[in-house]
């Protein structure tokens, strides 16, 4: 029956009483799609700046996202505990000019720890002279004017957090290099004899391998044996127990093989055939963690010399102490060190002399070239990867050189992909933007736990599935990738490359 109408043509229902709410039964329709989080869209490549990724940013304020927790829990306990290391080395001191100097460096870390509570905007670094300044300044000008730590990308607040602790010392009399987590990597390491002694006791002696299928399955435990040493993170395991590290460490074949099943991207082969095709190359590792992870990084390295598989390994490590536990020049020398002449661990004389001849032919390769450690203030500025070329043309052109580099780790992971929303299916070459595209590009590979949201490379499906399954999947360690890109190396860098 047609409905009386109003003049202005609409329908008028007499005495229809309006529902407080609208119910939907939809019992036919699809069910509702319980993804992660949706597709977002990308972002055309020449809008593309660190204040706007390729696509959605995370940030502090995304609740959805780990970034939340890390901005507004992680940072200021990990902070607490850095000014906890310092008092500590404050009640220690004897002479007037050093206490009132760690006591500045105190105070300076409190008012970062109000800056973060309060959520203020970013400020620019202040001047300590060093060579990552300009860097940071220039990106907070351009791109982050009136942001602040939970409104900038995390990746971005997240590394500015990190070098505002470094100025709190920076600018002192006495104490501009001090670590506020050297303790806690130091101590973590100790508790570590199980597996190093797995380690160093089978490696100690050089391996003498009997053909090049053994050598590519001595090569394919040891990689994931130096893929899973990443698990061990300080700045997410806090109260870890003895136990607990030497489960996360456990080196053995059985766990070896039940762990591959969570290698989610897996282009071990890949990797393999880049290093046996390339012998006697250069080989870069931009390094992660110190204390046990460097040490299979090294115990890898040193096998790959061994093999022949590399004539000289590169390592890249970090100009001052950066989220929590990555490697600085000291961490290096202590770990070379104590392996050599320390009393760090307790164990037999076989165990103690096996790790003493492995830092001893360290050393060794040190003083011959075949193992060098640098660090360039483009891993410690806020520019993710994707603007390697443009920021820092000269490493770029460094790492040309190289045959393949490995990143370690899930920061560099997330400074590969510029740390956003892009959708798992993504594929690697096309997540990591000019590192893949820029003629030039080195061989690249990333070896991950998973840590943190964003995943790419995955087949379709397995984010999906696990998203539904495992709620933490993506947080808690126990997947990882390894993701390789070919690159650009036949090309000659051009220095004007844009996407
Ligand atoms: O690089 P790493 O050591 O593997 O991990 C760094 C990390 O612990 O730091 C962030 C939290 O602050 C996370 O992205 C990530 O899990």
């Amino acid at each position: 029956m047609a409905q009386p109408q109003t003049p202005n043509g609409s329908v008028d229902i007499p005495n229809a009483s309006i529902p407080s709410s609208v119910q939907l039964r939809l019992n036919n329709m699809p069910p509702r799609s319980r993804s992660y989080m949706a597709e977002p869209n990308k972002i055309d490549a020449k809008y593309v700046n660190p204040e706007s990724p390729p696509f959605p940013a995370f940030r502090g304020y995304h609740t959805f996202s780990f970034a939340n927790d890390v901005m507004g829990r992680r940072l200021p306990t990990i902070l607490g505990k850095a000014i906890e290391d310092t008092i500590i080395t404050l009640n220690q001191l004897s002479k007037e000019d050093e206490i009132l100097d760690l006591l500045a460096c105190i105070e300076r870390m409190d008012t970062l720890m109000d800056d973060l509570k309060s959520n203020k905007k970013l400020t620019p670094i202040p001047d300590d002279g060093a060579g990552d300044i300009a860097i940071w300044n220039k990106e907070i000008a351009k791109y982050f004017q009136g942001k602040d730590f939970m409104s900038a990308p995390w990746i971005f607040a997240e590394a500015y957090k990190y070098r505002r602790l470094h100025s709190c010392f920076s600018i002192s009399k006495y104490f501009q290099d001090y670590d506020v987590f050297f303790r806690q990597k130091c101590d973590t390491f100790a508790r570590s004899s199980h597996a190093v002694f797995e380690l160093s006791t089978r490696f100690a002696e050089p391996s003498k391998i009997p053909n090049d299928d053994a050598k590519k399955l001595i090569f394919m435990e040891l990689f994931q044996v130096c893929l899973w040493g990443n698990s061990t993170d300080l700045s997410l395991l806090i109260d870890m127990s003895e136990e607990d590290i030497k489960n996360l460490q456990s080196t053995g074949g059985d766990q070896l093989a039940a762990t591959q099943k969570n290698i989610l991207g897996n282009d071990i082969e890949k990797v393999w055939n880049q290093l046996k095709n390339n012998k006697n190359g250069r080989i870069d590792f931009v390094l992660d963690n110190a204390g046990f992870e460097l040490f299979t990084d090294l115990v890898l390295a040193d096998f790959l010399i061994q093999a022949g598989l590399a004539d000289q390994v590169k390592f890249h490590g970090k100009r001052f102490a950066w989220f929590v536990s990555d490697v600085t020049r000291k961490d290096w020398e202590w770990l070379i060190n104590s392996a050599c002449y320390g009393r760090l661990f307790k164990g037999t004389a076989e165990e103690l002399n096996s790790l003493r001849a492995l830092g001893q032919r360290w050393k060794r390769y040190e003083q011959e070239g075949k193992i060098k450690y640098e660090e360039h203030p483009f891993w410690i500025s806020g520019y993710t990867f994707f603007h390697l070329l443009e920021v820092s043309p000269d490493l770029f052109l460094d790492l040309h050189q190289s045959k393949l580099v490995f990143f370690k780790g899930d920061l560099n992971h997330r400074k590969l992909t510029y740390d956003c929303r892009a959708p798992p299916t993504t594929p690697f070459t096309e997540a990591i933007g000019t590192l893949a595209s820029a003629p030039g590009a080195p061989p690249v590979c990333s070896m991950r736990t998973i840590k943190s949201d964003v995943v790419v490379g995955l087949p379709p499906g397995v984010a999906e599935k696990l998203d539904k399954e495992e709620k933490d999947w993506r947080l808690s360690g126990r997947y990882s990738v390894i993701l390789m890109s070919d690159g650009r190396p036949d090309e000659d860098v051009d220095f004007d490359y844009t996407p």
